[in-house]
This record gives structure tokens, C-alpha cells and sequence, in this order.
């Protein structure tokens, strides 16, 4: 199993796989201070919602670092200010803005400190939150991996690997592992327009570990669903609402619906860092819109004509009615979602 590491924090500087280049070119994009974080995050250098959530918090890190030799009251504001930025570089994945509070929590109970005790309890959380992730991962894939038959058929859509989390992944964290656990399943993996994560880096990934899989058009998932080739779907989230709506990738809700039609069982795998207790329900998830040019254009070659409107959400929302179980660390959350998510907010059974 080779553990991709797309995130590394060293000397002061943070390394990130450059997503955008994938898969014809493995390069790391440095970053040196939180406005290179924050231009990877929008840029999509790095995506994926528990990753930025990783970066995130580095981004913080930078920032402390690079404002060190201020006055403290101008430490503690500029700090703030940075992680803020960083906080709104993309609005639907909640773990983003989850970081940036734990982040925020970490500075607020060490104001008193020097600026640069601050700074290396500050690098400590970042890496905690980086470390917790990968285990998260391991523990999503586990019970994730309880549901999977022997022999199954897999459907997946956009990326939600190794390149989008710490490292193993969320949906294909369950992939993997029941693929290393002996389970001989397959995967077909929606190529998920307009940025393509699912041909260019849910691909690679799977090629990395040897994983038969078939790349797939996104308009070719609901053939396969209605002729019975799917045995399962597992999609990752961006952001849970406590009754159970998720926001996904645009293209996640349409497989959601059809998945319904015919019965097969639709899966969210996602950390509860990604389950927002402060949204009720999916009406109330702001939804990215990307710029046009994600769809005219691929790789920079223009494929749609000048003067051509453009509506391009990044994201759509799945409803709960159409989830048969999330995949947590935790376990498995079933419906009723109001209420079971409610009892995991008040730390209940
Ligand atoms: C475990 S990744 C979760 C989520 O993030 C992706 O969005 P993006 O590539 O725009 O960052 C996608 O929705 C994945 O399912």
C-alpha cells in the first residue's frame, strides 16, 4: 500500500502535492506564508474537505510564524486576521472553517504566552489535527468496510482519497481497504466534470494501488445503476447538516436519486468534522460557484464558444431521504438522522 503524503509542513514552509498538475506531473507547490495557503485553497492546489481543513491550520501556522517579531496585541490581531482569510477561501466544506476555530480555541487559551511559545503550540495543533485526520481515515475505512460485500461493485464520485484528506481517504479509504482486506472488489469511478477529480486524481490513486477500476463518464453511472452493475455507492461530503442533507460534489444528488429508483445502497463517508451541528438542514449549506472557465475550457484549451453564459456550482446537496447510512470514525449513523445526529452533538449513545 503506497501512503500517498500530500500535505508536509518542514522548515517553515508547507509542501503540497500540486493537484492542478495530476496526473501527467507529480510537483509540490510551496507554500511561505497564509496568502499562498490561501491561494492554494481557492486555486484548488490542494482540495478536498478534510485537506484544507489540514492546510488550513497550517496556514495559520505561517501566518504566526511570519508576524513572530510584532508586538503581541499586533501578533494575537494580525493572527486573527489571517485565519479569517483563510476561513473563507472556500464556504461549503465545513471542516475548513472547523480548523480554523480549533486554531483560533488553541491561540485564545495561549494568548498570554510569548509570540513564539505560541507559534510552536500552534505548529503542535496543526499537526494534531493532521494526525487525527489520518486516523479518522483509518477508522472511517474500517467500519466503512462492514457494509462492503465480497465481490462487490463500487461506484464513486469526484476524488475523496489520500490527496483529500491526511492521507488513505474517506469513500476510497473504504475502497482501499476492502481492497487490502482480501474483499476483490471493483470500482467504477465517475470522471466528475467540470475539474475532473475522479479522472485525474481518484484515477491515479487507484492506479497507484493496483485497484481494478474502470474510469467512467459521469453520464454513465445511472446506466450502471439501473442495469444492477452496482453493488454499493460511497461518496465523500463537504458538509452534513444535523438533519443528514449533504453537500457533495455537483453530480452526487443526481446519483443519490437514481440509486433510490433502483435500490442500491448510497453511502456518505465523512469524519465528524465534516457534520456542521449549527446547520439544520441542506437548504440553509452555501453552495461554491467556480468560475466559468472550469467549464469552457479544459487544461486551457477553450472547448465552448466566446459569449456563452456559465452556471458552474461546485457542489449540490444530497437529501437524507436518499442516504442509507454515513460512515463515520465512529461508526455507522443511520436515520432518523435529526435525531441520532442530535444525540451525537449532546455526546449521547
Ligand atoms: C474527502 S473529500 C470530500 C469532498 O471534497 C471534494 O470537493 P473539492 O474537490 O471541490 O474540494 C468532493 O466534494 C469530495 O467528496
Amino acid at each position: 500500500m503506497t501512503l500517498i503524503k500530500s500535505i508536509e509542513f518542514k522548515d517553515g514552509k508547507l509542501y503540497l502535492i500540486d493537484q492542478r498538475k495530476l496526473p501527467e506531473k507529480l510537483s509540490m507547490f510551496e507554500c511561505k506564508d497564509h496568502k499562498d495557503v490561501e491561494f492554494a485553497i481557492k486555486d484548488m492546489v490542494v482540495r478536498g474537505a478534510p485537506a484544507i481543513g489540514v492546510v488550513g491550520a497550517y496556514g495559520i501556522v505561517l501566518a504566526a510564524e511570519n508576524f513572530l517579531d510584532l508586538s503581541k496585541e499586533e501578533f494575537i490581531s494580525k493572527v486573527k486576521e489571517s485565519a479569517a482569510i483563510l476561513g473563507n477561501a472556500r464556504p461549503t466544506a465545513v471542516n475548513l472553517m472547523w480548523a480554523v476555530k480549533r486554531m483560533m480555541n488553541v491561540l485564545e487559551a495561549n494568548k498570554d504566552k510569548t509570540n513564539s511559545e505560541i507559534c510552536e503550540i500552534l505548529l503542535n495543533e496543526a499537526k494534531n489535527i493532521e494526525r487525527e485526520d489520518l486516523e479518522t481515515n483509518k477508522a472511517i475505512a474500517r467500519y466503512g468496510n462492514e457494509i462492503v460485500p465480497k465481490g462487490a461493485t463500487i461506484l464513486t464520485h469526484c476524488n475523496t482519497g489520500a490527496l483529500a484528506t491526511a492521507g488513505y481517504g474517506t469513500a476510497l479509504g473504504v475502497i482501499r481497504e476492502a481492497h487490502y482486506t482480501g474483499k476483490n472488489i471493483r470500482v467504477f469511478a465517475d470522471e466528475t466534470r467540470p475539474r475532473l477529480q475522479g479522472a485525474r486524481l481518484t484515477a491515479w490513486e487507484l492506479v497507484q494501488e493496483r485497484i481494478p477500476a474502470k474510469l467512467i463518464p459521469d453520464s454513465v453511472a445511472p446506466v450502471l445503476i439501473r442495469d444492477g452493475e452496482i453493488d454499493i455507492i460511497i461518496v465523500g461530503a463537504d458538509r452534513i447538516a444535523l438533519n443528514g442533507d449533504t453537500a457533495n460534489k455537483i453530480g452526487t444528488f443526481m446519483l443519490s436519486q437514481i440509486a433510490k429508483d433502483f435500490n442500491v445502497p448510497f453511502y456518505i463517508a465523512a469524519p465528524i468534522s465534516t457534520i456542521d451541528f449549527e446547520t439544520k438542514s441542506g437548504k440553509d449549506i452555501i453552495i461554491e460557484e467556480r468560475d466559468a472557465t472550469e467549464v469552457t475550457h479544459i487544461n486551457g484549451v477553450r472547448i465552448a464558444p466566446e459569449g456563452i453564459d456559465v452556471y458552474n456550482p461546485a457542489f449540490d446537496v444530497t437529501p437524507h431521504e436518499n442516504i442509507t447510512g454515513i460512515i463515520t470514525e465512529k461508526g455507522i449513523i443511520r436515520p432518523p438522522y435529526l435525531e441520532n445526529l442530535s444525540r451525537l452533538r449532546d455526546g449521547k449513545k
